[in-house]
């Protein structure tokens, strides 16, 4: 956690915790929030959040506004997340007919909601503390035509920031958050994350999409939120008592812009997946040399001795193997 980082100022941090510690007046990343809003640093931490949501609330509502200028990230974006999202359904759902319900965390104007989830979840509710652009979710996702909206609806929109939120218990399959924790200091990030996991159904999982350091940490001081490592992020996953099931690198966004990594995360350790590598199966194997042993025999080789004498050894031999593997 405590790896060296930088401010969009320039200004050099020997650790994450000197960061915090002035940002937000408390050094103790990982800490427990009160539950609500928030770990310690009073007026502070206030003033960190004040100053995340007043850079949003005079960022237009469209496309471009929740993409800092990059609406060309929306396609390859949309396309990623569906290569990763489509199998892990599967793989953790099956195939049994299951009504999925999603929560899109920091969901700006609802363009993940519209272009991903509702096209997989029948139920998708939307948290985002800037209510010009949840408002335009409202109305956009409440008028689009492209999708029943009957069986694939956003149900749910809550005006509230993840520091202050506490999803519904039991009620979540996925809960995606994109492109917002950065706005949460360690200890809120680590205590949005414990409360959230009650949120989900069993077999549910977390996505995280976000922007990635190459190394530490960076602070853009103009929206305040910050930019994690790999490592950072898997330190806090670890703090919240999560298990990365999957990662992947989003692939085709402009060079310029930080790498972009996706994390599905379990509450429980997953267990180590199916070995490629084929297993000896000693029944098989006897039957095998069973039939070796007979093609042998009838084309002239051994004697019907040496044929019964092979099977009774080999029948014996699977008998061992059978309990001892
Ligand atoms: C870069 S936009 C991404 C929006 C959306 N996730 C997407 O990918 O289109 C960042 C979003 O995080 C929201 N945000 C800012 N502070 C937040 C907080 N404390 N909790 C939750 N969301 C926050 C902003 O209002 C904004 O909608």
């Amino acid at each position: 956690m405590d790896g060296s980082g930088l401010d969009s100022d320039g200004r050099q941090f020997a650790k994450a915790s000197e960061m915090w510690e002035l940002e937000i007046g408390t050094g103790s990343a990982g800490g427990e929030g009160n539950g609500t809003c928030c770990g310690g640093g009073g007026d502070k931490r206030r003033d960190w959040y004040r100053k995340g949501i007043a850079y949003w609330q005079g960022v237009e509502a469209s496309v471009d506004g929740v993409l800092g200028g990059y609406g060309c990230v929306n396609e390859p974006d949309v396309k990623g997340s569906d290569v990763f999202l489509k199998p892990l359904l599967a793989d953790r759902f099956g195939k049994q007919k299951r009504h999925l319900v999603a929560l899109d965390c920091g969901s700006g104007i609802g363009r993940v909601t519209k272009n991903l989830l509702l096209r997989y979840f029948n139920e998708v509710d939307l948290v985002e503390p800037a209510s010009h652009f949840l408002e335009a979710a409202r109305e956009k996702l409440s008028s689009e035509g492209d999708m029943d909206i009957d069986t694939h609806k956003a149900v749910n929109f809550f005006c509230v920031p993840l520091q202050e939120f506490t999803p519904e218990a039991g009620r979540y399959d996925v809960i995606w958050i994109q492109w917002c924790i950065g706005q949460l200091p360690d200890d809120d990030f680590v205590s949005f994350f414990k409360r959230a996991k009650a949120g989900l159904k069993p077999d549910g999982f977390f996505v995280v999409k976000e922007n990635i350091a190459r190394q530490g940490f960076v602070l853009d001081k103009e929206d305040n939120s910050i930019t994690r490592s790999d490592l950072y992020f898997k330190e806090l996953f670890n703090q919240c008592g999560l298990y990365i099931y999957k990662t992947k690198d989003q692939k085709g966004l402009p060079e310029e812009l930080f790498a972009v990594k996706m994390y599905a995360l379990v509450t429980d350790k997953p267990r180590v997946g199916k070995s490629k590598v084929p297993q000896y199966k000693p029944a098989k194997q006897a039957w095998n040399s069973c039939f070796y042993l007979l093609n042998y025999r009838m084309s002239g080789g051994g004697t019907w001795w040496t044929f019964i004498t092979c099977n009774i050894f080999s029948v014996q031999l699977t008998h061992i193997l059978k309990t001892q593997l």
